[in-house]
């Protein structure tokens, strides 16, 4: 049997005083495609943090591709890092910069310095870079003004960036909640089939809850930090999913 992609035994994470995670377990196996899903505040993007390696479990375990972050060195870490893709809410690019050059940031990780410096000059890989931005359906944008581009196609930029880090694990954070809603489905049917295809495991955290339960095999919710339920789509009930939600909304305005 191949060993999980993630695996979190008791994970705590506290900012100070407050408490955004708390004995989180959690395993996800390759090629699996998993939504997280939780009111405001519940530590999704904390969960997120932990899983790519940028925020650090003030208690329990983590290990990332066979990696475990407490004993591993911070060159043993980086190199399972560099194996995660991570896609977030407001695309986290450079707007001044061309398409090209932002897709490339992907690979920074796993190149040298003297290789990264000149890649803002002149563009590298460029072969790579065209053959991810088509298959996220904008062949066409490689030398565009990132920031002329709509949401939707900033997003697929980000996704491009993504798929040339030749991703095991691609973790999407609020991935569509930036963008309208028709494009926002077209972006989550394409991490879908991108997935399916290049057999990558997928890890989202959704607000829209009828997405994550249209689309995703798994789903976990997440509620003051804790693990509220971690089930299978098909075993998953609405009482349950209206439970996760039930304190969020009797505090919602009137
Ligand atoms: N840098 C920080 N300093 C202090 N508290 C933080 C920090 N980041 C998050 N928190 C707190 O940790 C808890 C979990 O936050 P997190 O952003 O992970 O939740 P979330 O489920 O992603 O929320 P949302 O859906 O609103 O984005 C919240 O109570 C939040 O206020």
């Amino acid at each position: 049997m191949s060993s999980p992609i993630f695996a979190l035994s008791g994970v705590g994470v506290r900012y100070g005083k407050n408490t955004a995670l708390a004995g989180v377990d959690l395993t996800v196996e390759p090629g699996e495609r998993v939504a997280i899903i939780g009111p405001s505040g519940a530590g999704k993007s904390t969960l997120i943090g932990v899983l790519n390696g940028t925020i650090a479990a003030t208690s329990g375990e983590v290990t990332a591709l066979g990696c475990d972050y407490r004993r591993a060195s911070a060159r043993e870490i980086r190199k399972s890092q560099r194996r995660v893709g991570t896609i977030h809410q407001r695309f986290d690019l450079v707007e001044q910069l061309r398409t090209v050059h932002n897709v490339n940031a992907g690979r920074l990780g796993s190149w040298p310095f003297w290789k990264a410096a000149l890649s803002l000059l002149l563009p590298r890989d460029v072969q790579r870079v065209q053959a991810a931005l088509d298959r996220v359906g904008i062949g066409d944008k490689l030398h565009h003004r990132t920031g002329d581009l709509s949401g939707g196609e900033q997003q697929r930029v980000a996704i491009a960036r993504v798929l040339v880090q030749d991703p095991v694990m691609i973790l999407a954070d609020e991935p569509v909640a930036s963008i309208d809603p028709a494009r926002g489905r077209e972006i989550m049917s394409l991490l879908l089939e991108l997935s399916a295809e290049v057999g990558v495991t997928l890890l989202a955290c959704l607000h829209d809850v009828e997405m994550a339960l249209g689309s995703f095999e798994r789903v976990v919710g997440l509620r003051a930090g804790q693990i509220a339920f971690d089930k299978k789509r098909a075993d998953l009930t609405d009482d349950e999913v209206d439970a996760l939600y039930a304190f969020e909304r009797a505090t919602e305005p009137r």
